[in-house]
């Protein structure tokens, strides 16, 4: 687990609007059990991501299906607004749910139905009367900006657009939590960087607690407060996204900082990836220890971005071998981690 010293999280009240305590599943086939997940543990407030991410296979889907109890857990329990659906009938549960809207990969829409009926859906099957549908419905795909399009058929939509629909049926019973189940996949860049502005737009608006399940570590560090990260079905890390970005021993952290190729040293220089670990190194830091240890700093790659207003991300470095020792002693006081990086390109703590 990442445990920065001094937690940077911005979000929330303190009470959790959904907790999955301790959560396992396993299935058994032919007499063959197959452990999916175990000890999933976390808890997400009003206003806050929480974004999961994992590899292929990690059980991120099993996981959505029994946040939301279409799977039942083997064990462990999901606990909403303090109910916990493990232990509810299955009448109790059905009423429960609603307080979970779930927006899947975009082809989750009803083909047959136009944008408009897909959103009316969840109203439909609650009995809803016809007016208030319709007035729900109309205020949904005005939130989403789909007012236009109401007609459409999900063939007929672009890709960013059926997300839209999606996320405008999830949000049909007003529920406390959204679960984003791979949304973004499929998506061109552009409809993905929409689909996380409404996120977050609808999160500030209406308090959501956003749980986001994703393989895509760029758009976790776009939208998410916080990031757990999946592995063979357990949770291996987990912390604020500030945290992690700032932790130069998370391998999550390191994951998600945002990287490009370097341009080569020149000969004689030695090179360092510097790793902002601090939230307050100074914008001017580059100059500063130039002056300091009086040579000149190259700037060979730089993947730096501000995540709720703090400055992350790594800078790759070149200088004057001679100036090496001053440079790393300098960029320390300033909350910067380097590492140097050897002539073959193999990395070696410094
Ligand atoms: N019904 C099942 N019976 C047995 N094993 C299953 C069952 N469903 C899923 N699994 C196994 O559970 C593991 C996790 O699967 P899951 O689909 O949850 O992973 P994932 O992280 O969502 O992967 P991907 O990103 O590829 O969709 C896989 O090894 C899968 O084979």
């Amino acid at each position: 687990m990442s445990c920065a010293p001094e937690s940077l999280a911005r979000w929330g009240n303190g009470q959790p609007v959904i907790e999955v305590l301790e959560l396992g599943k396993t299935y058994t086939s032919g007499g063959v059990t197959t452990t999916v997940l175990s000890d999933v543990d976390f808890r997400v407030e009003a206003g806050e991501i929480f974004a999961i991410v994992g590899p292929s296979g990690a059980g991120k889907s099993t996981l959505a299906q029994c946040i939301n109890l279409l799977e039942r857990p083997t064990s462990g329990n999901v606990i909403v607004n303090g109910k916990n659906l493990t232990q509810l009938g299955s009448r109790d549960l059905r009423a429960a749910r609603r307080s979970i809207g779930t927006v899947f990969q975009s082809s989750s829409l009803l083909s047959r139905r136009t944008a408009a009926q897909n959103v009316a859906l969840p109203l439909n099957y609650l009995g809803v009367t016809s007016t208030a549908t319709r007035e729900r419905v109309a205020e949904l795909l005005d939130r989403v900006g789909l007012t236009d399009l109401a007609d459409r058929y999900p063939h007929q939509l672009s890709g960013g657009q059926r997300q839209r629909v999606g996320i405008a049926r999830a949000l049909a019973l007003r529920p406390s939590v959204l679960l984003s189940d791979e949304a973004t996949s499929g998506l061109d860049p552009e409809a993905t960087d929409s689909f996380l502005r409404l996120l977050t737009e609808l999160r500030d608006e209406l308090s959501l607690a956003v749980v986001f399940i994703t393989h895509e570590m760029d758009t976790i560090v776009k939208v998410a407060d916080s990031v757990a990260r999946l592995d063979n079905g357990r949770i291996d890390e987990k912390g604020s996204l500030v945290d992690l970005l700032l932790d130069d021993t998370s391998r999550l952290g390191r994951s998600l900082r945002p990287r490009g190729a370097s341009a080569a040293a020149a000969v004689g220089q030695a090179t360092f990836e510097v790793v902002y670990r601090s939230a307050s190194v100074p914008s001017d830091w580059i100059s500063r220890i130039g002056t300091d240890i009086g040579a000149p700093l190259a700037v060979l790659s730089a993947n730096v971005q501000a995540v709720d207003g703090i400055s992350v991300g790594e800078v790759v470095i070149s200088v004057d071998s001679a100036h090496a020792n001053a440079f790393t002693a300098a960029a320390a006081t300033l909350g910067l981690t380097t590492r140097a990086n050897s002539a073959s390109g193999q990395e070696v703590a410094a």
